[in-house]
């Protein structure tokens, strides 16, 4: 099975002092749904940082895709976004925008043409129950709304892998279970790597799952 994520001797920092993650070694296959947990402050959110490149390896090798994360190139980090889909705790919407526009942007980024793009946003507004809300802005959606909109804006382009940060952190049990059920239907469908950071994994997914802990700055694998 291909290698998503390869990370040898991976150490991460935001400083030269003090090391989040230390030397640690794991790699993911296509297809995954892999849960990450760790305490609070233990690192998750950094991996998943340095998994899109926002923060580079400060020593060792992480591959995501191929691609050698550690002195990546501008164009090729690019290249590398464009098959991946992040969702975050807080939406990261703009708020300007309406949701179909937010929506419509991995697709224009990935080269649609404007009408293909219109009738894939209808289709992913549908797919996320949200048909209705069409044309409005993200702050006139309720939190739950707001995250099916990122979600459909991270599916948009069929990414190979999507990351998730704690995406159902702020919301109720209805919409989370909406969440689960489409990064559920992400992975068994479409065979989409899919790797979440949470501090509590549903009962009720219908997965085979990996799940990472983080814990004084290494990494062990549960299941
Ligand atoms: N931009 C940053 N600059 C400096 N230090 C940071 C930055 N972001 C996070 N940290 C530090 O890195 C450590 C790990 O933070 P991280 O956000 O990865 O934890 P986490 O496991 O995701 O926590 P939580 O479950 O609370 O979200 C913390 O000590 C935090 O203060």
């Amino acid at each position: 099975m291909d290698k998503v994520i390869v990370a040898k001797d991976l150490s991460l920092a935001y400083s030269s002092s003090d090391t989040i993650i230390n030397k640690v070694n794991f790699s993911i296959d296509s297809g995954n749904f892999v849960f990450i947990t760790g305490a609070s402050g233990s690192g998750k959110s950094t991996l998943l940082k340095s998994l899109y490149g926002a923060l580079k390896p400060k020593n060792g090798s992480l591959i995501v895709g191929g691609v050698e994360i550690r002195g990546v190139s501008r164009s090729r980090l690019n290249f590398l976004r464009r098959h991946i889909g992040i969702v975050f705790q807080d939406y990261k919407l703009v708020k300007e925008w309406t949701i179909d526009k937010n929506i419509m942007l991995p697709l224009l980024i990935n080269g649609y043409v404007k009408s293909v793009a219109n009738n894939q946003v209808d289709k992913l507004l549908k797919h996320v129950r949200l048909n209705h809300q069409s044309g409005k802005f993200p702050l006139e959606l309720s939190g739950g709304e707001q995250q099916r909109v990122a979600m459909a804006r991270a599916l948009a382009h069929n990414p190979v892998l999507i990351l998730a940060d704690e995406p159902t952190g702020n919301l109720d049990e209805y919409s989370s279970q909406l969440i689960w059920n489409l990064l559920e239907g992400a992975n068994t469908q479409l065979n989409t790597t899919v790797i979440v950071v949470t501090h509590n994994i549903p009962k009720t997914l219908n997965v085979d799952y990996k799940h990472f802990h983080i814990e004084y700055g290494s990494i062990h694998e549960v299941c």
